[in-house]
């Protein structure tokens, strides 16, 4: 079992073959790597000394960024509904006035430059969602769908996209799990980490395959979003990352949730749909409080059978 990674960088040649092998990764992995995927390192770079820079803080300090109920900052406590992990996170929406706002209250802190954090993390927003874009275009198109159906979902005013900062210390706790097993709820996700290892897919059955972690490659995740617009093509991964027990160094991983309006619904294109909907139609906002609602680990998809 080998995880597919796909150079983006091909698609300038030929955009069907590389769109072919992203719908293969995603009907039988929901789970690739991009390399050539054209996001500058600095600013990769930037992003992960921000967030070290954030982390580095004590904890009240930290702590005046929480609860994460849901965003902010969040301390073993995943969610609202009894989740734990050996990890510490920082979970941000992704729109200019939220940035702006917990970039002032992140910076007050230590009188840093409140326009770092803020530009660091507009930055490095806008490079994901491109790149998510420009992944999702490749999907429609293998798919034989408009190049736009999904892509304007994540261009949209209101999209509901999230970016979380995880950070993993070596801890010598009883618990191994750093982030219980789970599908993201959202369309897609894009995770980059740096080399401390930890992310591991599951391959079903109990049995899970390491991510050897590659600063210069982004993991693309399928959601539970995608799942349902595809009438279950797609599927969406379930994966886990390991608590942290190098000796001396932190695992850091950035992940951008690509999520549509609130208020769109959910449902195959016509184009896609072969036989009869496994789902019934519902919106983001519907599934984001039946996720809010349940355990990390829960299938919460299958809520939505018909
Ligand atoms: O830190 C990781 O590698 C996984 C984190 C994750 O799955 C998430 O934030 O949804
Ligand atoms: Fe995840």
């Amino acid at each position: 079992m080998k995880i597919p990674t796909i150079d983006l960088s091909a698609a300038g040649k030929d955009p069907e073959l590389v769109s072919k092998l992203i719908v293969e990764a995603c009907e039988e992995y929901g789970f690739f790597k991009v390399i050539n995927h054209g996001v500058p390192h600095h600013i990769i770079k930037t992003m992960e000394d921000e967030s070290f820079h954030f982390f580095r803080k004590s904890l009240p300090e930290k702590q005046r960024v929480g609860p994460a109920n849901p965003f902010g900052y969040g301390n073993r406590k995943i969610g609202l509904s009894g989740d734990t992990g050996e990890l510490e996170y920082l979970l941000l929406q992704t729109n200019q006035n939220y940035i702006a706002n917990t970039s002032l209250l992140i910076s007050n802190i230590n009188d840093d430059d409140p326009s770092k954090f803020s530009n660091t993390v507009n930055d490095y927003i806008g490079e994901v969602r491109r790149l998510a874009c420009d992944i999702l275009g490749l999907m429609s198109k293998g798919l034989g769908l408009p190049l736009s159906v999904f892509t304007t979902l994540l261009t949209d005013t209101d999209t509901d996209s999230l970016f979380r900062l995880n950070h993993y210390p070596p801890t010598a706790s009883n618990n191994p799990i750093g982030f219980g097993e789970h599908s993201d709820p959202q369309i897609l996700t894009l995770l980059t980490s740096n080399h401390v290892p930890g992310l591991q897919l599951s391959l079903g059955n109990g049995h899970w395959l390491p991510v050897t972690p590659d600063p210069q490659a982004f993991c693309v995740i399928i959601g539970d979003l995608l799942q349902a617009m595809t009438n279950g093509r797609f599927v969406s991964a379930r994966h886990r990352a390991m608590a942290n027990t190098s000796s001396t160094e932190s695992r850091l991983s950035m992940v951008f949730f690509g999520g549509p309006p609130p208020q769109t619904t959910i449902t195959c294109p016509p184009q896609l749909l072969k036989g009869r909907n496994i789902y019934k139609p519902f919106t983001w906002a519907d599934y984001k409080s039946h996720t809010y609602a349940h355990r990390l680990g829960e299938t919460r998809l299958d809520h939505f059978k018909l």
